[in-house]
């Protein structure tokens, strides 16, 4: 029995199979992934549909591209891209959203000392702190006024974290951070536009894992979002989002030794949105 953990899929279905021929995925093993599971990508309905059936084998978290799926679903007057809208137009829909929207944020493993976000959790905040901003965010896709939630997700500001920052202002901010982080400055400020390599850094800005931490994590970081990254394993933090759907690879990490696997993108890209 293995833990893998792999980036962002988007909607590399057949890319996502060949990987787990490869690794030999079977009964008893379990699949982190670290969200976007859809767009862009040629086969985002048969990634969902997929990861959906894998059941309790498979932990997934939310990206920016699955909240951007879920904000349609809930009405938000953009126009879906060519490989989301056969989702939303699929007779599962309903189904296959109510199971996104019920993923977490955050998910932590004190056993096997990893956390899971999207995009990363950020030096200002401890591991207690982050669990909890996760939670309200989870509780808010998961209750009665989600609807109120995704008509308010979309924006950049507020830029930056303060404790007194309440309403959809907070969530957004919070969903900022977990979903759509790169680049920040020392007292937290988050930059939205650079999307290159570290070299791309915005003056005054910092890769998030690089600024030093005031609050100790005692995990070690699965994050993706990040293409331009690559795959990386640093101390502390490992960034699985490979570019599958740029063209490059789809990398698993099995968590248990740190033993990696690739698999080269096959070639049919569908990148617009
Ligand atoms: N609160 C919120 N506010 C606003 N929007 C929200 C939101 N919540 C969700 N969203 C949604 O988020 C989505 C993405 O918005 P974008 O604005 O496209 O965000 P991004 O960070 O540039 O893109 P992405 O998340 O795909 O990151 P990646 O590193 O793969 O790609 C980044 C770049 O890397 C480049 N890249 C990386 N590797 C590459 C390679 N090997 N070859 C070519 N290009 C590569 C590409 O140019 C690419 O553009 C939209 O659908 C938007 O609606």
């Amino acid at each position: 029995m293995a833990t893998y953990a792999i980036g962002d899929l988007q909607g590399c279905y057949d890319e996502l199979v060949q990987l787990l021929e490869q690794i030999g995925f079977g009964h008893g093993d379990q699949l982190w992934l670290t969200g976007d599971l859809v767009n862009r990508g040629p086969r985002s309905l048969d990634t969902l549909r997929f990861v959906k059936e894998l059941g309790d084998a498979a932990i997934t978290v939310l990206g920016n591209h699955d909240l951007h799926l879920l904000a349609l679903h809930h009405g938000a007057t953009r126009k879906p891209g060519a490989t989301l809208a056969p989702i939303l137009d699929a007779p599962d829909r309903n189904a296959l959203m109510e199971w996104l929207q019920s993923r977490p944020l955050l998910h932590d493993d004190k056993d096997l000392g990893h956390v899971m976000t999207h995009a990363g959790i950020p030096h200002i905040w401890s591991l207690k702190q982050a669990r909890q901003y996760a939670n309200e965010v989870e509780q808010a896709l998961q209750g009665e006024q989600a609807g109120s939630f995704f008509a308010h997700m979309y924006g950049n500001h507020p830029d930056r974290w303060h404790d007194h920052l309440t309403g959809t202002d907070r969530l957004r901010t919070i969903t900022n951070y977990f979903t759509r982080m790169r680049f920040i400055k020392r007292d937290g400020s988050l930059e939205f536009k650079a999307n290159g390599g570290v070299e791309s850094a915005p003056k005054g800005f910092q890769p998030w894992f690089e600024q030093p931490r005031s609050k100790l994590l005692k995990r070690h970081q699965l994050f993706g979002h990040w293409a331009a990254l690559g795959f990386r394993q640093l101390p502390g933090i490992t960034a699985l989002d490979s570019g599958c759907v740029w063209g490059n690879t789809l990398t698993a990490v099995r968590l248990e030794d740190g033993n990696w696997f690739s698999q080269p993108c096959l070639g049919n890209l569908t990148q617009g949105e």
